[in-house]
């Protein structure tokens, strides 16, 4: 038998889940481990489908790539646990099914969990260990990344000739990831060579037909649906449950079918029991030659208002622009907080920045402060978010809160990790790098989630990002910066710097930009407080001047004061005379030093425009 002329002529059945079958089993560790240590446990479920009527039967190698057998310490054995998978499925197909080498996506929904190279590289290794053993083909499965599956599908192809399915993973009904639509996706597959291209998991029979109601018969290829028993797993006494209704699966089967699917098993939750049913329900039914579309309406995103007023980002492009991060206090209380925020408006800062849980411990929510600030004082904080509290659903959630309450000036941090904050052992979330986040905010701008749902309108964010120059090698730091950008972020937020000499190396290495930077100044505010940040805070280093000069206070505060005030007046004429944008940093809610700081800005700005005033005349 001849798996593409077969193919041509009739529907083929693939098989079902392997991995929850394997969990609903009390199986919990590395599945393609068994291909070694119980390949008859394999064998008995590659058996099972068969009896149930599977014409492909993929073998136990989903994850048996080295970043997936690393986690288990088992990356020395790809090659075994692939050629052995291969052989099990191959020994129970008995000659009667086509044997399938599975690959899974490396990736999951993040591009950023692993860059492209490293993922051509494991790609390679599980590719041409399964080829040793020959199979008759080879499935790539739930790849909710496009690009990932357009790059291994490529060196499929062109390292053998064997059928090749390759199968995307949808978000949501239709869609991909980055709102790819499925109809597209097929097509940059079928152009790449594969036999049968089409969807896998995440989605039940339900969201499955409906997605394919709008994809036509490929010219050249065969579609293919591998549902999951339903879209919806319960969550039950801790373990994931997938309601099994067999007869529902195999009625959708033919549904299936009428909507052009060539290949139709099962992932997620399907058991040879749902198998039996396909193969009961669609009989010897012949595949149909064409097929009606459905063309759902594309919803219109409304264009947001144009705004009238600069953003911060715009603003330091034409002149000073002024920032001082207030923090939200960490115990209930807003009142010197609100003395100090009204007493930095009134000497002429631009925006107030809210921290989100500085140093990982709890504070008073910067959106509940926020809010409050735009009301009272009128003038528009910047919300840093962090990608450390919140999930996926939790930060798209709060950005369409900050966009409904008008705060629209933000700050993306990847934030500092738990363990070094009040509660050690809370989750760091980090379901989404800094990278990612900017992303993300930019995509909200286009008026898309993260998975390319409409949100209706489009945000009006204006994204700023973190810049770190406190590190060894600064054109690392640059390279970062230069990533950011590319991503969406328009003006940088600089950690507090403690020399003269840096500010200059940061403005030599990046004057090639013209995304504004915002010079990071915090005021020193005792001996003890110099101390700790030198020998301390990761990668901050004072220069022994400075060290000198707080230590020379001794332990008068009134003098601390003034050293700490006079080391960041000369740090703030070196930034302003080659940024337009300053950040000031104030610390421990002491607001008149960088109310002070503020005013001097003002001050020298001032000075500087009516001597340049008076020379002209
Ligand atoms: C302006 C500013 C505001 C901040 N606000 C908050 C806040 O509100 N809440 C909070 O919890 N934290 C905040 N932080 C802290 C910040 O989130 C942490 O310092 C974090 O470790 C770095 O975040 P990022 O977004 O700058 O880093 P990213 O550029 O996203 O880097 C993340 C991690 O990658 C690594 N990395 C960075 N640079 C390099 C490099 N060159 N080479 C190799 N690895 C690198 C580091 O481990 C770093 O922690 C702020 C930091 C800054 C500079
Ligand atoms: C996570 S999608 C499922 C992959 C594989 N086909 C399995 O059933 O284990
Ligand atoms: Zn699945």
């Amino acid at each position: 038998m001849n798996f593409r002329d077969e193919l041509q002529k009739r529907i083929l059945i693939g098989d079902g889940a392997m991995g929850t079958l394997l969990y609903s089993n009390g199986i919990d560790n590395c599945y393609e481990e068994l291909n070694i240590t119980h390949p008859d446990r394999i064998e008995t479920i590659h058996s099972a489908y068969l009896e149930a009527g599977a014409d492909i039967l993929q073998s136990n190698t989903y994850g048996a790539n080295y970043y997936k057998l690393k986690r288990y310490g088992l990356e020395e054995e790809v090659s075994t646990i692939n050629r052995k998978g291969i052989a099990i499925a191959r020994k129970a197909a008995n000659g009667k099914a086509f044997v399938f080498g599975t690959i899974g996506a490396s990736r999951s929904f993040r591009k950023s969990d692993l860059d492209l190279d490293e993922i051509k590289r494991c790609f390679r290794e599980q590719l041409y260990s399964q080829l040793i053993e020959n199979p008759d083909g080879l499935i790539l499965e739930t790849y909710y990344d496009l690009e990932e599956l357009e790059m291994v599908l490529k060196i499929a192809r062109n390292e053998t000739d064997l059928p090749i399915i390759a199968n995307v993973s949808l978000h949501e009904t239709s869609y991909l990831q980055e709102g790819i639509h499925l109809n597209e996706a097929l097509l940059r597959l079928e152009a790449l060579g594969a036999d049968a291209v089409g969807v896998n998991c995440h989605l039940g029979p339900h969201h499955m037909i409906r997605s394919l109601e709008e994809v036509p018969l490929p010219k050249k290829a065969f579609l293919s649906v591998y549902p999951n028993a339903s879209s919806l797993p319960e969550y039950v006494d801790g373990r994931f449950v997938y309601e099994a209704v067999p007869d529902y699966f195999g009625y959708s089967a033919v549904n299936l079918r009428n909507q052009g699917a060539r290949i139709i098993g099962g992932c997620c939750g399907t058991t040879p029991n749902h198998i039996a049913a396909v193969k009961k329900a669609l009989g010897n039914i012949a595949p149909i030659k064409e097929k009606k579309i459905i063309k759902r309406k594309v919803e219109v995103i409304e264009v947001a208002v144009k705004e009238t007023k600069k953003g911060l980002y715009e603003k330091a492009k034409l002149e000073r622009t002024i920032l001082v991060e207030l923090d939200p206090p960490k115990k209930l209380g807003i009142k010197e907080f609100m003395k100090g925020a009204k007493a930095l408006h009134k000497a002429g800062v631009d925006s107030i920045t809210l921290a989100d849980n500085s140093l990982a411990s709890p504070r008073i929510s910067n959106v509940a402060l926020g809010t409050i600030l735009k009301k009272e004082i009128g003038s528009e904080p910047l919300m840093h978010i962090t990608c450390r509290d919140r999930n996926m659903i939790g930060l798209q959630s709060h950005l369409m809160g900050l966009q409904t309450l008008g705060l629209n000036e933000v700050l993306v941090v990847t934030g500092d990790p738990s363990k070094i904050g009040d509660f050690p052992g809370a989750t760091s979330v980090y379901d989404l790098s800094s990278f990612d986040l900017i992303s993300l905010v930019k995509q909200f701008n286009e008026g898309l989630s993260y998975s390319g749902k409409s949100l209706g309108k489009r945000t009006n964010f204006k994204i700023a990002a973190a810049f770190n120059p406190n590190i060894r090698h600064l054109h690392k730091a640059v390279e970062r910066m230069e990533k950011k950008i590319a991503c969406g972020a328009q003006s940088f937020l600089t950690q507090p710097v403690f020399s003269t000499s840096q500010i200059e190396d940061v403005y030599e290495a990046t004057k090639h930009l013209d995304t504004p930077i915002f010079m990071g100044i915090m005021p020193l505010t005792s001996t003890r407080n110099a101390e700790f940040i030198h020998n301390e805070v990761p990668g901050i280093k004072l220069p022994d001047t400075v060290r000198k000069a707080m230590a020379s206070a001794g332990n008068d505060p009134i003098k601390a004061r003034a050293e700490g005030i006079a080391i960041a007046k000369e740090l703030v004429d070196a930034a302003a005379e080659r940024f337009k944008g300053i950040y000031l940093i104030t610390p421990f809610l002491r607001f008149e030093l960088t109310e002070e700081l503020s005013k001097y800005i003002r001050e020298v700005d001032n000075k500087r425009v009516v001597e340049l005033t008076a020379n002209e005349q």
